[in-house]
């Protein structure tokens, strides 16, 4: 492979906070080694549909606060195909583009997969979602302002359910991971969280009201994770109203505003970390890799780690929230 001129970026998958300082400083990283940046818009959808501009330092200009992302986001089917892929790398060929960073979660860094080993080209992944659900990094850009929103959106919940004396289930995004559930339940001094890392191993609803949880409470809030394993907030709104008719239950699903707002100083701290180090990792000939962060250390791991599908849960996180809801 001759020697990398320029450096084409996009982000893919869910919008996550965090995308954008990921997007600046993977850009002016790029600029300060010498290298030419070009912006892929509409992630990997722009690669078909030849949606590419050059990107200079002013391009990202005052974006560090915002969330979402500046290069806009898409789910693209037809890069699932090789057709699709080999479009995509005529279209990279013909921008002259050498070398190509991915911003997104599992499946886009899949997807990075696919095409770097089709074409052997360079691709370089950062781990941007909020679900936290990548293999080899201790955090996902994103996930930390998720986590402080919901962590807000439930201290508003539990004024209304303290007041009325109810129960509520409030479901969290997360897709098949529990992250976002278990760490939100901690931070907002939630009774529990119902997660589908566990929910194979125990019902973790009638544990939860065997416990003699509520004993000394008037009013309860449950974290749930989004997932048909779980079966999400109504679907356990709907049992406690049938096998325990003396709870007044409600359920709240958070949605997309879990996806919003500007990112936490730690969202920005490792965009910026881990965008800077995706230009070191170029520099020094790695490819095909996610940057993570381990124990506050930047680490290459290969895609094929990253997207393992079973980064698992922190057990002792379990216990804390259980001892801290008596
Ligand atoms: N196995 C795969 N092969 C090729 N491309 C994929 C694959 N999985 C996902 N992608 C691409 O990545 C995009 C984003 O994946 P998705 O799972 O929706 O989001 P995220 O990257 O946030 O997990 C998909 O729309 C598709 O274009
Ligand atoms: O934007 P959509 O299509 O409604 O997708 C919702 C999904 O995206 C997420 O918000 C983020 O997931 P990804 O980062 O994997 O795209 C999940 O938590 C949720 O299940
Ligand atoms: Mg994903």
């Amino acid at each position: 492979m001759a020697a990398i001129k320029t450096i084409g970026i996009l982000t893919s998958g869910g919008d996550a906070p965090g995308m954008n300082a990921a997007i600046r400083a993977v850009t002016r990283s790029a600029i300060f080694s010498g290298f030419k940046v070009k912006g892929i818009y509409r992630g990997y959808k722009g690669l078909l549909t030849n949606e590419i501009v050059d990107f200079k330092t002013q391009n990202v200009s005052n974006i560090i606060q915002m969330g979402g992302t500046i290069l806009k986001t898409a789910r693209c089917q037809e890069f699932k195909s090789p057709e699709g892929r080999q479009l995509a790398y005529d279209t990279l060929r013909q921008h002259e583009i050498d070398a190509l960073v991915v911003i997104g979660g599992d499946g886009s860094l899949s997807g990075a997969r696919a095409f770097a080993t089709e074409f052997n080209f360079p691709c370089i992944g950062l781990p941007g979602t909020i679900d936290n659900d990548l293999y080899g990094t201790d955090e996902t850009i994103g996930y930390d302002t998720a986590l402080n929103t919901i962590m807000e959106c439930v201290d508003k919940i539990r004024d209304t359910a303290t007041s009325h004396e109810r129960l509520f289930f409030i479901e969290v995004m997360g897709r098949d991971a529990g992250f976002l559930a278990l760490n939100g339940a901690i931070a907002s001094g939630a009774e529990a969280a119902i997660i589908p890392e566990i929910s194979t191993e125990v019902d973790q609803l009638a544990e939860l009201i065997q416990n003699g949880f509520r004993k000394s409470k008037n009013s309860s809030i449950v974290l749930v994770a989004e997932s048909p394993v779980t079966g999400g907030a109504m679907a356990l709104a709907e049992r406690v109203n049938k096998e325990y008719p003396e709870y007044d239950v409600r359920v709240s699903i958070l949605g997309h505003l879990q996806r919003g707002g500007s990112p936490t100083a730690r969202d920005r701290i490792l965009a910026s970390r881990l965008g800077s180090a995706a230009i070191d990792a170029l520099l020094d000939d790695q490819r095909n890799v996610m940057i993570g962060i381990s124990n506050d250390e930047i680490v290459y791991v290969p895609f094929s780690k990253a997207i393992k599908k079973d980064k698992p849960i922190n057990r002792s996180l379990l216990d804390t929230l259980r001892r801290l809801s008596i």
